[in-house]
């Protein structure tokens, strides 16, 4: 679960004589002008979520240094964090030529240990923050590649299009920081996995899937933290109305997941069939609506738009029949009911 040691530099600080870790990183970008993307990863002991988002943004605060000493085991919540953040970096690099969060090569910024027993993840506005589980739903998340990747999409989502995180376009917010955190982690990996969370959830409980799924959201339970019970939602119809979770944005993003879902590995859905067209050609369709077609206040016929402009500016119409990709666009938002 925890990321291997990797080759990152302990830095010792001469102030506090204590070393952490920290990692100019080289990603992607072109030969005759390599990104040198900074990472640093930091401790809050334990520090709660609302004080860390308090003093970080009052202060700037990050966290204390890793105590990484000179024992050979760093701290694997934070060697994961720190090497989790550098592959969906390298993601977003060789994939979609991002270079880093911003586009601009900001430094990739996490701290582990936030809270105690926290069982959440978070992005807050500048960096990752993690909890450490509490050893029983889910384990330390920073654990979790596609937990970074979806935090780290948030970065991605507030320097390009910025979409409103409440109801319809905080669905497509939380949809998208899905997608591409399932994307990473699959690139990163080689496998395919469409969970969220399946290295972190029930570490006692072997293969029992994760937080949400992405290929079959009612398949899962919805967190209590959302909504006391029922599952999440396929399909439009099935939207979840009310105020909680800020309009259902960790609820209703399952709609567009499983169209993401259906684009790439096809599949037959409430009568609808979709001929899947792969992650190459999905993510790339998904990176163009949010980054030229969506707008702050999109909501899911927007998103259904965006991405078959998208599509077509990519994957040309042929004698005025939509080519495959865009078909499986078209067919995947019917088939999930967004008009
Ligand atoms: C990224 C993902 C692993 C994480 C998943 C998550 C974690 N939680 C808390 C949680 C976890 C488990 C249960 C349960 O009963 O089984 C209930 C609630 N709810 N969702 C998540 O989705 N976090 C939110 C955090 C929102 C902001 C927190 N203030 C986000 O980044 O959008
Ligand atoms: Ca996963
Ligand atoms: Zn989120």
């Amino acid at each position: 679960v925890f990321g291997k040691m990797q080759n990152f530099i302990a830095v010792k600080d001469a102030t506090t004589n204590k070393t952490y870790m920290h990692t100019p990183h080289i990603s992607g970008g072109t030969t005759t002008n390599p990104n040198i993307v900074g990472v640093s990863t930091y401790d809050a002991r334990r520090m709660g979520e609302t004080p860390f988002i308090l003093l970080s943004a009052l202060f700037g605060f990050t966290g204390f240094e890793v105590e990484t000493g000179n024992s050979f085991f760093a701290d694997p919540a934070a060697v994961s964090a720190h090497t989790n953040s550098m592959k969906i970096n390298d993601y977003f690099q060789k994939i979609h030529k991002r270079n880093s969060l911003d586009d601009k090569g900001m430094r990739l910024i996490s701290t582990v240990h936030i809270g105690s027993k926290w069982n959440n993840a978070a992005w807050n506005g500048k960096q990752m923050l993690y909890g450490d589980g509490d050893g029983i739903i889910l384990g330390s998340l920073a654990g979790g590649l596609d937990v970074a990747g979806h935090e780290m999409t948030h970065g991605v989502i507030e320097n390009t299009t910025d979409l409103i995180y409440q109801d319809e376009s905080g669905a497509i917010n939380e949809s998208l920081a899905d997608i591409f955190g399932a994307y990473g982690e699959m690139y990163a990996t080689g496998t395919v996995d469409w969970d969220m969370g399946e290295d972190i959830y029930t570490p006692n409980i072997p293969g029992d899937g994760g937080l949400r799924s992405l290929s079959d959201p009612t398949s899962v339970r919805l967190s209590t933290t959302y909504l006391p019970s029922g599952h999440y939602p396929d399909h439009y119809d099935d939207r979840y109305l009310g105020t909680l979770d800020r309009g259902g944005v960790h609820i209703n993003s399952s709609i567009n997941n499983k169209a993401a879902y259906l684009i790439t590995d096809g599949g037959t859905h409430y009568g609808v069939t979709v001929q899947g067209i792969g992650r190459t050609k999905a993510e790339k369709i998904f990176y163009r609506a949010l980054t030229l077609y969506l707008t702050p206040s999109s909501g899911f016929k927007d998103m259904r738009e965006a991405a078959i402009q998208a599509s077509r500016d990519l994957y040309k119409d042929r004698n005025g029949q939509p080519s495959p990709e865009t078909a499986a666009v078209i067919a995947a938002y019917d088939a999930v009911g967004v008009p």
